[in-house]
């Protein structure tokens, strides 16, 4: 027997709303935009979407979005961050400009645009832990790493080689998941079905 899908917002201030809200259908889930504070009562995840982080960080103080997030995922709605998003995850960040507050969650401290100007944009192979059937091709644009992680934390996913091997991409704390890449970018769903799967559970 197969239970109603379950409905996952996608916070659509800003950056890769419609790529996530596709990810989402493909992976078994019901998707739809959220911009206003009561749209977060009725669903049962969150994707923060990819883009950029200040923007975003400013528009969900002016849409009076950032307190009603922070309070839903104290008390305990999935989220998944990518890249800005898992910026907007993190209770700690490096190289934010100055005031920037995130919504945070993860205990982890994460450094935007840390690869680097030469280094913007990549493409990786990255196991990610959770996620069955061989590496994800991660894709990285202007992407933050996670410097370090907390006790309630748990690493999933490293940069496989090169100049930045290891560093960390992938953090997982409970129902909360962040990536530094673009899992929506890619036409490959594992890791939204690993998060659909969190939302289920
Ligand atoms: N692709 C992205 O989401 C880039 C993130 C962006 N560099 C930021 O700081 O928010």
């Amino acid at each position: 027997m197969s239970s109603a899908p379950p409905v996952i917002g996608v916070l659509a201030l800003q950056g890769g709303v419609r790529e996530h809200v596709r990810a989402l259908e493909h992976a078994g889930a019901r998707a739809r935009g959220i911009r206003r504070p009561d749209e977060l009562d009725s669903v049962d995840g969150l994707v923060v979407p990819g883009g950029e982080s200040t923007t975003m960080w400013r528009l969900a103080v002016a849409f009076d979005l950032l307190e009603p997030l922070r309070e839903r995922i104290a008390s305990g709605l999935p989220a998944f961050g990518t890249c800005a998003g898992m910026i907007m995850l993190a209770d700690r960040i490096e190289g934010g400009v100055p005031g920037q507050q995130t919504i945070g969650g993860i205990d982890m401290t994460v450094r935007r645009n840390a690869f680097g100007r030469q280094n913007a944009s990549f493409e990786a192979p990255v196991e990610v832990t959770g996620v069955d059937g061989g590496p994800v091709e991660a894709v990285f644009i202007r992407a933050p790493w996670v410097e370090s992680v907390g006790p309630a934390a748990r690493v999933i996913g490293r940069v496989p080689r090169g100049d930045q091997a290891d560093r960390i991409v992938a953090v997982r704390q409970g129902r909360l998941l962040a990536t530094s890449f673009h899992p929506e970018l890619t036409g490959d769903t594992r890791v939204h079905r690993l998060f659909v799967d969190m939302v289920k559970g």
